[in-house]
């Protein structure tokens, strides 16, 4: 039996929050650094429409790499699975989520896979358009479908404050560019890439598109088959193995929910068939995970049963 009523939400998160003072927020992106290290919020959306929430659940937090698995999705709604797997591997890495190590030592040189940044990099050089905005745009108009709201947008200051200091990334799409993996201009990709990871939502809005991923790319209140079925599969498939960075191995054995974050410290998780999860708290751990997200999955999936496994 799922959790059903807010209060009981509202325990977990006072529990879990406790671990948040142990981890610290992300300022590789400067304007990542303002966020507030305690903050910690859940939302649940069930197929019947109902929602439950704990925590300051207005707040809008950036995707960053939560928007690599809605992006993959959208990529192979357009291209199809044969193209893109042309273009990206399957496998897990079990390196940092923005090592340069597996590019030059794989032959041949395609990323392992669509998490990873160099991996979505090549994803996001996919997306259909003739120019960045209208593949912005193609992207942004996805996610309003996904969460039937068309006032979500990006936030420029997260953008631009990472489109100029993005020197790895920078360095990703120049090696991809060397091995003909990626053939468009490096700024223009770094633009399209910093606007994708900066497109803001709140916990509601996240725990919205779980739950279509959860239900096979069907929104439940429209109706509506957003993605194939296949689409929603292989990208919770990805979510699994490789979701929580080189942490989605104990993730799975101990959570055993299908995940993806992101270093503005969201989570956001689909169980098969039940329901979507929207996570937010910036405190990250080692490995570039809500510390205090992790925890309160961890009690959830441990009180409710949740693990797909
Ligand atoms: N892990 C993440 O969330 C990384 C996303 C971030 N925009 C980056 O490319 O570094």
């Amino acid at each position: 039996m799922p959790c059903r009523s807010s209060d009981e939400l509202n325990t977990l998160v006072a529990k879990a929050k406790k671990c948040a003072k142990s981890g610290k927020v992300a300022d590789y992106i400067p304007a990542l650094g303002k966020a507030n290290q305690d903050d910690l919020s859940i939302a649940i959306h069930y197929p019947d429409g109902r929602c439950i929430s704990a925590g300051c659940i207005e707040k809008r937090f950036t995707l960053q790499s939560i928007s690599k698995v809605i992006c993959l999705a959208l990529v192979l709604i357009d291209r199809g699975s044969n193209y893109v797997f042309e273009h990206v591997g399957m496998e897990p890495t079990g390196d940092p989520f923005n090592s340069i190590a597996k590019l030059e030592t794989m032959s041949p040189s395609k990323p392992l896979n669509p998490m990873i940044n160099a991996g979505a990099l090549v994803v996001t050089h996919l997306i259909k358009g003739n120019s960045v905005e209208e593949r912005f745009q193609r992207l942004l108009s996805f996610i309003h479908e996904l969460t039937s709201d068309s006032t979500i947008n990006y936030c420029e200051e997260v953008a631009r404050s990472e489109f100029e200091t993005a020197h790895l990334n920078r360095a990703l799409c120049y090696f991809l560019k060397q091995h003909n993996i990626i053939e468009e201009d490096v700024e223009q990709l770094m633009e399209l890439y910093t606007k994708q990871c900066a497109i803001q939502m709140n916990v509601l809005d996240l725990a919205r598109i779980g739950l279509v991923f959860a239900l096979d790319g069907v929104d439940p209140l429209s109706g509506k088959q957003i993605m194939p079925p296949d689409v929603a599969r292989i990208c919770k498939t990805f979510m699994v193995t490789c979701g929580m960075y080189n942490a989605s191995g104990e993730f799975a054995i101990k959570i055993g929910i299908p995940s993806k974050s992101g270093v503005s410290g969201g989570i956001m998780g689909a169980v098969p068939g039940k329901f979507g999860i929207g996570i937010f708290g910036p405190s990250l751990d080692e490995k570039g995970n809500s510390i205090a997200g992790i925890k309160l999955l961890e009690l959830l999936s441990k009180n409710y049963k949740l693990s797909m496994f």
